[in-house]
């Protein structure tokens, strides 16, 4: 049975998969999708360096592998000897008018027939590839190579990254035609602490030599894996999910030439509608019931089935529906109802509705919207916490987002309502902004009040908590002995860095008002020996001396005249050879792939005067103050990492 409208509307297409991987085909036949499996013969040779992100290389190499086919299947392998392209276009076009019928039935790799002398209409490439603190994992070479994969992602969670290309191909006058369309999908995969006998003993099993990052999550390499965060199908070498949106976005959203010729018009979305229809005929039996029954979706009813084909699809109706979930996770925080299913569960819906004070209508519905959502689990007993809520969502817990989510729900939510207005006049709705200037931003909007300064501090040291780590270690920062956080806070990521880097102080550079609430974030001062706060301004005071500089989410709060004034006094202090760590969320260079930071950069016009930047737009930044960039790594977290050092002027 084929679930996915789009699926179906691809039965009259050519559809050709570009690779070898069987675990796609799988993938893919499974999905109920009808392709051809013509490998790609693109060698994987890319140089890894000269993209900014792993995620872009692997749409890249997807994207080779899939112009490949196309372009071998159109140059004629398998046109007929001696045949003009012209003549091939002709009669592609003839064959196009033929009933879809004759379209292949099943995935198969065979050799040239009469009916693949059409060409493809739509040709899909992929490539997967594991990423630890920016280092691509693709398929070992041999033994050893696995073996030096498999103990760097020991203990650690890494990154899946999959990159899909899908073609769309036309023959116009023998020129070939192609529609480019590309994604990625990221899956967090956690592997558990294996002895090296394990390891030794998994790779003797020959799993995971044809298998990115050595191992296969599918089979024995899933007894290796702690947690998956993400699509699993997209580990295993297809993003099926991500790939039904995209085609669902191509497809459905274009109600045009790809619609079937009229005889199969009239083919309901959904295969239950038509046994529906077919069992209620033939119960009441006369002409009258099938008159009355919803024949719209019907053959011989007029009701066009265009209309039933450009319905919305379904990833549309769960968007209109995002703000509810986003609402339902924000009240069930702040009426602490994961902090009490933390101490005490299961409990069922009356006695959660008692101890929250509210009632018990609806609480029922509010933790069924919860457990719906994932952040629940409801049993014949009661409810408990998820996994993922008991980590995250508690006020009390190390990893707590719950400042996170108070500061969401009782400042974003409201900046959000009016959206519209930030759009058109292309400016903050923070309301002392008008008249203002930039530079009062803190103090005007942040730290206008004790509790409003408490808050964001909790949210802003909440969010770094889960961060830190990952941004301490993406470079190798040894060399260094001085470094001085900019902006750096509650010093979460100085606490981190001097935990990572024995031989380095750290020195929080931060607004007054700001240090002087900062004592109880601090852990004990035995486990925090070199690290110290430093007050000031780093538009007008000196800056500490050090040799390596660091702004982890402080340029996305500055348009860019500000951005280059800090980066100016910061290129000014630094010493040539010295360095500037910049933890930011990087946008892919066309701002089409990465939704959260988009959706950040929208919350940064709707709330600030700065906004998300690409890896380029940095690039440019950091180059107009002396800095070059020597990497950038992608933490699988929401900041990633550029180094850049200061070039001698
Ligand atoms: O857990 C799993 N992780 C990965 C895989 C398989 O690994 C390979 C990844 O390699 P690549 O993307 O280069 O694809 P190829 O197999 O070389 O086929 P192409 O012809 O498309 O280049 C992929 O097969 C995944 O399925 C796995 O099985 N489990």
């Amino acid at each position: 049975m084929v679930l996915y409208p789009v699926i179906r509307r691809l039965r009259n297409k050519r559809v050709v998969l570009a690779s070898a991987s069987p675990r796609r085909q799988e993938i893919l036949s499974t999905a109920g999708l009808r392709f051809e499996v013509v490998p790609s013969r693109f060698k994987e040779k890319l140089n890894k360096a000269s993209f900014p992100t792993p995620y872009a290389y692997a749409i890249e190499t997807a994207k080779q592998k899939a112009l490949d086919v196309a372009r071998r299947m159109h140059q004629g392998e398998w046109k007929r000897e001696g045949e003009t392209e012209k003549r091939r276009c002709e009669r592609e076009r003839d064959i196009d008018r033929l009933p879809p019928a004759r379209a292949p039935t099943r995935a198969r790799e065979e050799p040239a027939t009469e009916k693949d002398l059409r060409a493809p209409d739509i040709v899909i490439g992929a490539d997967t590839i594991v990423t630890l603190q920016g280092l691509i994992l693709e398929k070992p070479v041999d033994k050893q190579d696995a073996y030096s994969m498999l103990s760097r992602l020991n203990g650690k969670e890494h990154s899946v990254f999959t990159g899909v290309t899908i073609i769309q191909c036309s023959c116009r006058d023998s020129r070939l035609d192609m529609e480019i369309s590309e994604f990625h999908e990221e899956t967090l995969v956690k592997f558990s602490q294996l002895s090296e006998e394990l390891l030794w003993d998994y790779i003797h099993s020959g799993e995971p030599m044809d298998k990115a990052g050595g191992y296969g999550i599918q089979a024995l390499g899933g007894m290796l894996v702690e947690y998956v965060h993400g699509d699993f199908l997209n580990v295993v070498g297809f993003p099926l999910n991500h790939f039904c949106k995209k085609l669902a976005e191509l497809y459905l959203t274009r109600p045009n030439e790809d619609l079937p010729p009229a005889e199969h018009d009239s083919i309901p979305a959904v295969d239950t509608f038509e046994n529906l229809s077919d069992a209620e005929g033939r119960g009441q039996g006369g002409a009258q019931g099938q008159a009355d029954r919803p024949r719209a979706l019907g053959r011989k009813n007029s009701v066009p089935s265009r209309m039933v084909d450009s319905l919305p699809p379904t990833p549309l109706l769960e968007l209109l529906d995002g703000f509810k979930a986003s609402k339902a996770l924000f009240t069930a925080c702040k009426m602490k109802v994961f902090d009490l299913l933390q101490d005490e569960a299961p409990l069922g819906a009356a006695e959660i509705a008692q101890r929250i004070e509210a009632s018990e209508g609806g609480t029922g519905r509010l933790l069924d919207v919860c457990a719906a959502l994932g952040l629940l689990e409801k049993t014949d007993r009661g409810y408990s916490n998820t996994e993922l809520a008991s980590l995250y969502l508690p006020s009390g817990g190390k990893y707590s987002l719950h400042p996170l989510i108070v500061y969401q729900d009782e400042h974003t939510w409201d900046f959000f309502t009016d959206l519209e207005s930030a759009v058109r006049e292309g400016t903050s709705r923070h309301r002392g902004a008008q008249g203002r200037t930039v530079d009062s931003l803190f103090q005007d909007r942040f730290y206008q009040s004790q509790d409003r300064k408490l808050q964001f501090l909790r949210a802003m040291h909440s969010l770094s908590k889960l961060t830190a780590r990952q941004v301490a270690t993406a470079f190798d920062l040894s060399r260094f002995t001085s470094a001085c956080d900019l902006g750096g806070c509650t010093g979460t990521l100085a606490h981190e860095l001097a935990r990572a880097y024995p031989g380095l102080k750290v020195t929080v550079f931060d607004l007054p008002e700001v240090l002087e609430d900062v004592s109880g974030f601090q852990p004990d001062r035995a486990r925090a020996p070199r690290v110290s706060f430093v007050p000031g301004d780093f538009f007008q005071d000196s800056l500490p001396e050090a040799d390596l500089y660091i702004l982890s989410r402080i340029l996305r709060d500055w348009p860019d005249d500000k951005a280059h004034a800090l980066l100016s006094r910061i290129s000014g202090s630094c010493k040539p050879g010295g360095c500037l760590l910049v933890a930011e969320t990087v946008l892919d260079e066309q701002k089409r792939a990465a939704r959260p930071g988009l959706l950040q950069s929208l919350d940064l016009l709707v709330q600030s005067w700065g906004r998300e930047r690409s890896l380029g737009e940095y690039g440019r930044l950091l180059q107009a103050h002396g800095f070059e960039i020597v990497g950038a790594a992608r933490t699988g977290t929401i900041v990633d990492v550029i180094l850049a050092t200061r070039t001698t002027p």
